[in-house]
């Protein structure tokens, strides 16, 4: 699974377990998800390519590198993707956003759509795909789907907790993006959910049971 990447830095551990704990309050939750966001962003950010700029220091004149921010989209996958948008817009703050609203229908696991909203996007363009979650993984390989129909070529996916089943999923569908998790759990229960998990995400983010 070369396209499978797991960030388990000791920082990124211990934030994560606090999550996982069920008595951990939402406003605790969701400023460990923006901070898990803003290690996930440093790592998988590393090969965005860079500009050569000419830059004037008060000495002399030099080179530098800087990322063309202007041509990376991020999509948040409504709601619990929400919790990891401004993480990544704080590191990437020229950034584009385009949002997909998807819930997964508790009966049948699948999918439902209810929102699509993104900018132009090109071939030139880097995708960040952002959702804590990743059980099944049929609303990640959706919302990949809708991010290539609308012209998005260069993907990566960012969450928080995957399950092996979702990545799975995501590898064979797509097998050229790129996945970043913070950790691969263990499987999924009767239900679907994530074991250990966290729960659902949503949820927890925003107190909606
Ligand atoms: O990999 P899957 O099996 O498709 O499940 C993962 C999806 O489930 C959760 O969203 P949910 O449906 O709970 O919607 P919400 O974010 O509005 O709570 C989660 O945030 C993912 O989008
Ligand atoms: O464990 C899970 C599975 C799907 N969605 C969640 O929020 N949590
Ligand atoms: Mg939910």
């Amino acid at each position: 699974m070369n396209n499978l990447h797991i960030v388990d830095h000791p920082l990124i551990k211990h934030k994560l377990s606090i999550m996982r704990n069920k008595d951990t309050g939402p406003k605790e939750f969701r400023e460990l998800l923006n901070e898990i966001t803003l290690l996930l962003t440093y790592e998988a950010s590393r090969n965005l390519p860079t500009i050569e700029v000419e830059v004037e220091t008060p000495l002399t004149i030099t080179k530098g590198e800087m990322v063309e921010d202007k041509k990376i989209t991020i999509v948040p996958i409504l709601r619990a993707g929400l919790g990891m948008l401004d993480g990544v817009l704080s590191l990437v703050p020229n950034a584009s956003v385009g949002f997909l609203g998807v819930f997964r229908d508790p009966d049948t696991l699948m999918p439902i759509e209810y929102y699509v909203k993104f900018p132009p996007l090109t071939e030139d363009h880097q995708i960040i795909i952002v959702d804590p979650m990743l059980a099944t993984g049929r609303s990640m390989s959706h919302a990949i789907k809708q991010v290539k129909k609308h012209g998005g070529k260069h993907i990566i996916l960012m969450c928080l907790i995957a399950a092996p089943e979702g990545v799975s999923v995501v590898i064979q569908d797509h097998p050229d993006v790129e996945i970043y998790t913070a950790a691969l759990d263990e499987k999924l229960n009767d239900k679907a959910y994530i074991i250990p998990g966290l729960g659902d995400a949503g949820d927890r983010l925003y107190r909606t049971k």
